[in-house]
């Protein structure tokens, strides 16, 4: 299989749910050693509260799916800011601290009647912590990958990324492309059709972001809740959840700044 194809089939198959051990609930810092096994260990079968009895986070929130959820793209492009944006609502500005090793944070979202807990791991996007990032792909339901709008080589990289998630991922994992720093117009050196065509030939949706504006935030972590817990929970006669089709309906473009 070539690797765009191989790339290309992780997008589609069944995500499992997965129940979080209340160890694993609120925030943590985990920088495994080289080629070590990652703290998490969230079964890929099974489901939390498979059978309708709701799970408590560290926060008090009770809910019904969990699934973890891990940032990747080259340092810099804003993996950071883009959690800190959905978990807290605020864009880190002022000097740039690159993340040593992978950070997790959760949220409860609600999801068509349904509480989803993403924990979500952002990762460093060093190359001397890949080794690091490399264990955490295992246990991964949904992967965001991040390249900069306003750097060029953050998005030649994503093809080498597409090839370590083919190699470290699970086959079924839900990916998404993200374009970030939207707001940043002036700087702009990627074009948004050049995101499209890229993600177009690998299968996998995609949107353009801000995390200091906000734009399209929400909406990403969203639509991968949303194709997580439609996997894990496929009720009878409910029509099948097409995540392609609720990106491109729900993606907003640059030129507006809502979230
Ligand atoms: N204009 C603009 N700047 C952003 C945005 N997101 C992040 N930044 C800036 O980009 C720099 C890097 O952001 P981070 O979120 O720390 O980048 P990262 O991907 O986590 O980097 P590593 O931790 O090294 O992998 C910071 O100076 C941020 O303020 C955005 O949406 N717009
Ligand atoms: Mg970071």
């Amino acid at each position: 299989m070539s690797r765009k194809k191989a790339a290309r089939s992780k997008a589609s198959g069944a995500a499992p749910s997965a129940a979080l051990p209340p160890a694993q609930q609120g925030r943590g810092r985990a920088a495994a050693p080289r080629g070590s096994a990652p703290a998490p260990d969230l079964p890929r079968n099974g489901g939390a509260a498979a059978a309708g009895r709701p799970s408590l986070s560290s926060s008090g929130e009770f809910y019904d799916l969990a699934f973890k959820v891990m940032l990747v793209g080259d340092s810099g492009v804003g993996k950071t800011c883009l959690l800190v944006r959905f978990k807290d609502g605020a864009f880190l500005a002022g000097s740039f601290i690159s993340t040593v090793g992978i950070d997790f944070r959760n949220k409860v979202l609600t999801v068509d009647g349904v509480k989803v807990k993403l924990q979500i791991w952002d990762t460093a996007g060093q190359e001397r912590f890949r080794s690091v990032t490399h264990a955490y792909y295992r246990d991964a339901h949904a992967l965001l990958l991040l390249y900069d709008v306003t750097n060029k080589a953050s998005f030649d990289n994503i093809q080498a990324w597409l090839t370590e998630i083919h190699e470290y991922a699970q086959q079924d994992v839900v990916l998404m492309l993200l374009g970030n720093k939207v707001d940043s117009a002036q700087d702009r050196v990627v074009k948004r059709e050049d995101g499209e065509k890229l993600a177009k030939e690998y299968g996998v949706p995609f949107m353009e972001t801000s995390a200091k504006s906000g734009l399209n935030v929400e909406l990403a972590f969203t639509a991968i809740a949303k194709e997580l817990k439609h996997r894990s929970m496929k009720l009878p006669n409910e029509p099948k959840f097409k995540l392609h089709d609720y990106v491109k309906k729900e993606v907003r473009g640059s030129g507006c700044c809502r979230s």
